[in-house]
């Protein structure tokens, strides 16, 4: 099995918003980010991934299995980690530990303690009381107690100090020594994906943009910067979008190879970042 998960042409409409026709695959052995702008479709998509809404069109597997005849067993291997609070707000960690550990055959005691040591969570404390950063942590030790092979996580370092975070992605960092584990997280802190990430896949208004891996992406993506006399009907073709200036352009380049072709020495290429490619993708957008 090379793909964990694997979203064939997927949809869901809500008013005023859909997912459309998705193709997404997630490599196993991997850490996938999951990245796009506030209402691009990341929740709507992980809670597909989650079976927790029903595609209105399309085919879901999760390690080659479906939902409909293998819920249970797909649910067993996956740990999902979100920021809203799953449980019961009255209950404490002691209570959702009798209640979850039973519910999967590989929950372990041992390690479900280790990490509420590691997160230094109060176990007799409801889950209501504690803070955003306390429930996500509630949540991550929860989801890796069980020997998962997929982690699924929505934002997970939403909320976390910067030391918890940097914490966390180093635990994800020895969770994936285990060679057949998968993570796959949505984040808008593309910084943590510099990290640990080897793929990205990038959403924007409901529509997969790219799913690459991070060496691709810094191969293929370029700001480049130039002056506006350069810029014609065939030239900025090579570009995603330009911004304009009186001084000169500055332009997001799928393509640097192209860029080079067209341009030579003429233009100055930098790296782009994931954050750059975001606002150049957005421009493109309203721009069209
Ligand atoms: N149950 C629902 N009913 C109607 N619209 C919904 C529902 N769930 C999500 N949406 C809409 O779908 C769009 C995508 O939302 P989604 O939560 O998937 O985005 P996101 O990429 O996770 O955003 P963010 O980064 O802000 O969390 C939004 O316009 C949202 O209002």
């Amino acid at each position: 099995m090379e793909h964990v998960i694997e979203l064939i042409n997927v949809s869901k409409t809500f008013k005023g918003f859909s997912v459309h026709n998705m193709n997404l695959e997630v490599k196993q052995g991997y850490v996938t980010g999951f990245i796009g702008a506030n209402g691009a479709g990341k929740s709507t998509t992980i809670k597909m991934i989650m079976n927790l809404l029903r595609p209105d069109a399309g085919e879901i597997r999760i390690f080659g299995l479906d939902y409909k005849t293998h819920e249970k067993a797909i649910k067993e291997r996956i740990g999902f980690v979100y920021d809203g609070n799953v449980f019961f707000e009255g209950l404490n960690l002691k209570d959702i530990k009798r209640i979850v550990g039973p519910a999967y055959k590989r929950w372990d005691d041992t390690l479900f303690k280790r990490y509420v040591e590691q997160f230094e969570l109060p176990l007799g404390k409801a889950i209501k009381t504690f803070s955003k950063g306390m429930q996500m942590k509630a949540s991550l030790a929860i989801a890796l107690s069980h020997h998962a092979e997929l982690i699924i996580m929505d934002e997970p370092t939403a909320g976390l100090d910067p030391i918890f975070r940097q914490e966390l992605l180093d635990l994800l960092q020895e969770l994936m020594l285990d060679g057949n584990r998968t993570i796959f997280f949505s984040t808008h802190i593309t910084t943590d994906l510099d990290r640990i990430a080897d793929y990205i896949a990038l959403i924007q208004k409901g529509k997969l943009v790219f799913n690459q891996t991070i060496h691709d992406v810094a191969e293929n993506y370029a700001l480049v910067k130039g002056t506006t006399d350069l810029l014609d009907k065939d030239t900025e073709r090579a570009f995603v979008h330009i911004h304009r200036a009186p001084t000169g352009f500055v332009a997001l380049t799928d393509n640097v190879k192209e860029v080079e072709h067209i341009f030579g020495g003429a233009v100055v290429t930098e790296r782009a970042s994931l954050e750059d490619i975001m606002y150049y993708m957005k421009g493109r957008e309203s721009y069209v």
